[in-house]
């Protein structure tokens, strides 16, 4: 099944009144089952807009938003998602274990559902020795494992990222993007990602999704096809002909069909 279709889908902020913002326009996208789908541009083009309309946070003022194959509000009430931001958005007072334990709470799971759940996530990113530590006692980079444990402990068939790694060092960064991609390859989830870098959108993606602003829209989307991702890949070819097509498609100035750069 298509885990998400956006059909002729507008944004207007505030309309009708001086400071109306057109947010989005004419945007239309598909992101299969199990696809990793980036969305990149500049500042203000509508790439947190878009992704809080998938996640049912706000309305479209036009068009339709499809997720799973219903309404994007009735997916949210089946928890169709999980969501991660830039801050990592932990509750201080809660251990490792009783946040990425909350959604399961607040759906009613069992305890012991709850718990075992929590270490099957907590093990996946690599924070089992953590469970019993409070946030505060953990590094950003930590902190945002917590945050996707936590998004991905209801086994959420689509995963919503908001530059969830904005605030890392690049080395982190690029370990949990690899953690990242590993855990959708093995969940099946499907993902649309939020990002400023070229490098990071191009590694993660099946497709990166180009956006401009005044009016935010889809300019254009360039699949990537580098295969299994691993170190080799950064330094890859493919990786740079990647980069390069992202790169000219944010300038506007597109690469012709057949070229290699
Ligand atoms: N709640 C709101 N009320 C009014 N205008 C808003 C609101 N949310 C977003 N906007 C406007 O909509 C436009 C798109 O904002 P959005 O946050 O989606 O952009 P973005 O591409 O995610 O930007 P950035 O890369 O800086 O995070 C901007 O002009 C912004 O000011």
């Amino acid at each position: 099944m298509t885990a998400v279709v956006l059909e002729s889908v507008s944004k207007v902020f505030n309309a009708g009144r001086p400071d109306e913002v057109t947010a989005l326009t004419g945007v239309d996208l598909t992101v299969e089952q199990g696809e990793f789908v980036t969305l990149i541009g500049p500042s203000g083009c509508g790439k947190s807009t878009l992704l809080r309309l998938v996640g049912d946070l706000i309305q479209p003022s036009t068009g339709t938003v499809t997720v799973a194959g219903k309404p994007a509000h009735t997916a949210r009430a089946d928890q169709e998602y999980g969501i991660a931001f830039q801050q990592a958005g932990l509750f201080e007072w809660r251990t490792v274990q009783r946040n990425v334990e909350l959604p399961l709470e607040l759906r009613g799971t069992s305890k012991r559902e709850r718990r075992e759940r929590a270490r099957e996530m907590l093990d996946l990113v690599g924070l089992g020795e953590f469970a019993s530590h409070y946030p505060a006692q953990l590094s950003g980079g930590m902190q945002q494992r917590v945050a996707i444990a936590r998004a991905l402990a209801v086994h959420p068939p689509l995963l919503l990222m908001d530059e969830p790694f904005g605030a890392l060092d690049e080395m982190t960064r690029e370990r949990l993007q690899d953690e990242l991609l590993r855990i959708c390859a093995s969940t099946g989830t499907s993902t649309i990602f939020v990002t400023h870098s070229i490098p990071e959108a191009v590694y993660l993606s099946d497709r990166v999704v180009v956006m401009s602003a005044r009016p935010g829209r889809i300019t254009e989307v360039v699949p990537v096809d580098l295969g299994p991702r691993g170190e080799a890949t950064r330094q890859s070819p493919g990786f740079f002909t990647g980069i390069t097509k992202v790169r000219r498609a944010l300038r506007g100035d597109a690469v012709p069909a057949g070229a290699t750069s």
